[in-house]
């Protein structure tokens, strides 16, 4: 099979000889038989012609819907994204055809036609991480659940850092796009930002200079510096997922005192201070293991280190988190059924590798050299 990024290139620069014939040189690129084209006429009749009581949701690059194709019989989201970003949307096909792993969600196939681009997955039934971590309509996460699906996607962050030829770097790794199957299992499935680094095999130091881009409050602070792009910023990003999980919040909450709207310096201070047992999820209180929690509080706040380098790398975050979820059934099953109330004194952890702030914020959350490219995920 074709390389991705000769495929790649080759798809975008067949894009560039004119716009007639783009969809059939789309397709002849993409490599055979791994997903299916659909026609303009197979997405409006899957979305009801776009009806809007089918948009699940939104963002920056378009709307998305949920559909049905095959005679109704198959539930899928579709993703419309509109002509400018068509560049992207090849790079995006032709990487996605060639990714398969049980934490990626399944891509079905794509559409592009009179102007617009359509991504068809398999529709996650239950929504975003995001939406049971801090949003109103989900029962919270039981702390063993929310372990298993922090493992699954370390699991799915190191397949794509070292389990294909090249190193794919996501760039966006935040709780709206981890979203949960049937089995609440973790499903990664937004690969717009992705950049492609050095043969993974290579040991080549992963550094992709790169245009900053990206969502406040997740991106690499060295990354958003420097502009350089390594696996470590996506080993940030999910860092401060970690933090999300274990707090019940959003990394930025301007609706917060200003000391507590980022959540990741108001962590750093309050492990520096002993009291980091007090940010934790309110319905997580008594219900996670000392041994357990100092596992967790250390991986994560290790993710989160201000330099690259200081960062462990995704496969040993996916190591130390399936020791913590050890650690924790040994604990409740050392205990008498329904007895969970694990003292919370005990959880704090000192030294906080992260810092207070990693780069001076300001009240925002946005550094002095952040790109105005970032967008806000509130
Ligand atoms: N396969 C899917 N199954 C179910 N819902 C989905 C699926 N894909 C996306 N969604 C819903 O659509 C929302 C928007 O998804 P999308 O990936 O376009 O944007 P985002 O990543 O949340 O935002 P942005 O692109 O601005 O970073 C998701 O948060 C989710 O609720």
């Amino acid at each position: 099979m074709e390389g991705i990024s000769e495929s790649i290139s080759k798809l975008v620069w067949t894009f560039g000889k004119g716009r007639s014939d783009k969809t059939k040189q789309f397709s002849s690129v993409l490599p055979e038989g791994l997903c299916r084209r659909f026609s303009l006429g197979e997405i409006k009749k899957a979305t009801n012609d776009f009806a809007d009581d089918l948009v699940i949701g939104e963002g920056s690059f378009g709307k998305v819907y949920k559909g049905f194709i095959d005679d109704r019989g198959i539930s899928v989201a579709i993703k419309r994204l509109d002509i400018d970003s068509v560049r992207e949307l090849t790079k995006e096909v032709v990487l996605l055809c060639q990714l398969r792993h049980p934490n990626l969600i399944p891509f079905i196939g794509y559409c592009i036609d009179e102007g617009e681009g359509y991504l068809v997955y398999e529709f996650m039934v239950n929504e975003s991480l995001g939406q049971h971590i801090y949003g109103t309509d989900h029962d919270p996460l039981p702390w063993k659940q929310r372990l298993a699906i922090c493992i699954g996607v370390a699991r799915g962050l190191h397949y794509l850092h070292t389990g294909l030829k090249r190193t794919i770097i996501l760039r966006e790794v935040k709780t709206s796009v981890i979203l949960l199957d049937q089995k609440l299992e973790a499903k990664l499935g937004d690969f717009r930002l992705f950049k492609m680094g050095p043969p993974s095999l290579s040991k080549a130091l992963i550094r992709i200079e790169s245009h900053v881009r990206g969502t406040y409050g997740y991106a690499d602070p060295e990354y958003i510096q420097h502009g350089v792009l390594t696996d470590k910023s996506d080993v940030y990003s999910f860092g401060v997922v970690l933090f999300e999980v274990l707090c019940g919040r959003i990394v930025l909450n301007k609706r917060l005192e200003v000391e507590e709207q980022q959540l990741i310096s108001w962590a750093g201070k309050c492990k520096r201070e002993g009291t980091i047992n007090e940010i934790i999820d309110p319905y997580l209180m008594g219900k996670i293991a000392p041994e357990c929690f100092k596992i967790y509080v250390d991986i994560a706040s290790s993710c989160v280190r201000k330099k690259a380098k200081d960062r462990p790398t995704i496969g040993e975050v996916e190591v130390e988190i399936e020791h913590a979820l050890q650690l924790q059934e040994s604990a409740d099953a050392a205990r008498k059924d329904g007895e969970y109330d694990y003292p919370i004194d005990g959880l704090t952890c000192n030294d906080f590798p992260g810092e207070s702030s990693p780069i001076e914020m300001n009240r925002y959350g946005r550094s002095a050299s952040d790109s105005t490219e970032l967008s806000e995920d509130e």
